[in-house]
């Protein structure tokens, strides 16, 4: 059983967070001519979304966004990793892809993100979106954006809560009972 310890982003913040990650993405990338966002399954994906409309009002273009399902891949079904959510097909070659999930931890997640974008195409550079990093990495991955680092203890449990998956926009700390 998980105990709520802190409340470490309400809904402000994480609206915050991404507006922040969306102008750095801009800036970062000198525009957005080849970017592509990429949200990891399950709450990088309505994350990857937020981040295109704010992209969009920002600098009122079209940013094409994709779901990873990485479940999929680490199943060997190799058949459809890459569920494609925006029109045409997902096609990386020479592009900027954005990586976004909503934590960081040990970076397992990210390492098999990555060889599926690999598998799939050749992209110029692949950047990493996060919204929370909590630390404790076990590989040299680095998140390019971060929404907030939040120190923790290998017990505790960061969890990210979004209105499209949960019943709330909320980040809490978390621990074992
Ligand atoms: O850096 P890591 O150690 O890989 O941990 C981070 C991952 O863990 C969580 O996903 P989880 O596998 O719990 O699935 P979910 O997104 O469906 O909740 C989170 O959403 C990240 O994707
Ligand atoms: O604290 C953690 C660790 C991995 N994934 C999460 O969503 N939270």
């Amino acid at each position: 059983m998980w105990k709520e310890k802190t409340l470490l982003m309400d809904e402000k913040a994480i609206g915050r967070a991404i507006r922040r990650i969306a102008h750095e993405i801009i800036e970062r990338n000198k525009g957005l001519d080849k970017t592509v966002l990429v949200g990891i399954h399950t709450r990088g994906v309505p994350l990857a979304q937020r981040l295109g409309r704010e992209l969009a009002a920002i600098e009122g273009r079209h940013v094409p966004v994709y779901d990873l399902d990485i479940s999929a891949y680490r199943d060997d079904d190799r058949k459809s990793p890459i569920a494609v959510s925006d029109a045409g097909k997902f096609d990386a070659d020479g592009k900027t892809v954005v990586l976004v999930d909503d934590v960081l931890f040990t970076g397992r997640t990210v390492r098999s993100a990555l060889n599926a974008i690999m598998e799939l195409g050749r992209p110029q550079f692949i950047e990493l979106a996060v919204l929370v990093d909590r630390g404790h990495r076990e590989l040299p991955i680095r998140a390019d954006y971060v929404g907030k680092n939040v120190p923790t203890s290998r017990k505790e449990d960061v969890s990210v809560q979004l209105k499209e998956t949960d019943s709330c926009d909320r980040v809490v700390l978390r621990e074992e009972n």
